[in-house]
């Protein structure tokens, strides 16, 4: 049987929550075959990131290696980098392999606060990353330091938006969980095209661990599935969407969001 076939390149989470372990739940829910390179092994919770241990950049390049020589990719997600060396073999190996659908989630602070990237990797993240970019998903603090902007109102989503695709990106979508408009998120997409907003009621509720990570396994499986990159966004807002209104209850911090709301609704 053959099946769509999705890496993501992330940190591990032990929580479940986020990074890997949400991507490769997320890929699963959509059918598509997950892999997984990690990049560092945080010991994490709902409540906090208690500490973070880097794979040996060999142990990144290998794993890569190991996949590359063997497996079709058919779409890559990348989350928490965590610093420059990791950056630099991660972006070589993308360019080298051909994998050419590249989601690029810029991940750098936890929704608990701590810091998941050395902010001396930035420039490293803006000239290696960003041009592989099928799509970046920024939120709005991660577009404001990537784009050395205040973010304040829609319009300013929307310049940062065009900024990011000056910036190589080929398409961009700033996320407003971070900065609800009243009783709305909206997100802002733009292909260097057009704007698209997607705009959805607020869910009440502090269970938001790893909403970010969710979101962009969720494009990247549409886009392993062969997806243009419209309706690839579009499926995954549904998909985070009915995973954060029936977010989970687990831990005493931030829950998770439910990876498999869509499957129990029949979607
Ligand atoms: N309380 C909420 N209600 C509805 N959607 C939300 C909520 N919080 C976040 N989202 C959505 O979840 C996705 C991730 O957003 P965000 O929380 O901004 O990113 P990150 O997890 O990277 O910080 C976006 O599509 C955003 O609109
Ligand atoms: C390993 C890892 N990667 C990413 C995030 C960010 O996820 P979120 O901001 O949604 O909590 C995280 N907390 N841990």
């Amino acid at each position: 049987m053959n099946i769509a076939r999705a890496l993501t390149i992330a940190g591990s989470d032990s929580g479940g929550g986020a990074g890997i372990q949400a991507d490769l739940k997320t890929f699963q829910e959509l059918d598509v075959f997950g892999m997984s390179v990690i990049t560092a092994v945080t010991a994490q919770n709902t409540q906090e990131v208690k500490s973070v241990h880097p794979v040996p950049v060999e142990g990144v390049e290998e794993q890569l290696q190991a996949i590359a020589d063997d497996i079709h990719v058919d779409a890559v997600k990348t989350g928490m980098l965590y610093d420059e060396e990791r950056i630099c073999v991660i972006a070589e190996q993308i360019k080298k392999a051909g994998w050419k659908k590249v989601v690029v989630d810029p991940v750098m602070v936890a929704t608990t606060g701590m810091s998941l990237f050395q902010k001396r990797a930035l420039s490293a993240l803006i000239e290696y990353m960003v041009p592989l970019a099928t799509i970046l998903t920024p939120n709005i603090p991660e577009a404001e330091v990537l784009t050395d902007r205040k973010i304040e109102t829609l319009d300013d989503r929307k310049e940062a938006a065009r900024q990011l695709v000056d910036m190589g990106a080929k398409s961009v979508i700033i996320k407003g969980g971070h900065q609800a408009e009243g009783e709305h998120v909206i997100d802002v997409f733009y292909d260097g095209e057009s704007y698209h907003t997607f705009e959805r009621p607020r869910v009440e509720t502090t269970n938001t661990h790893g909403t970010g990570c969710t979101f962009a396994s969720a494009i990247a499986a549409n886009l392993a599935q062969g997806k243009e990159i419209f309706q690839a966004v579009e499926e995954g807002k549904a998909f985070i969407h009915t995973a954060i209104e029936h977010a989970l209850d687990v831990g005493h911090g931030h829950g998770p969001t439910n990876h498999a709301a869509w499957r129990f609704q029949g979607k």
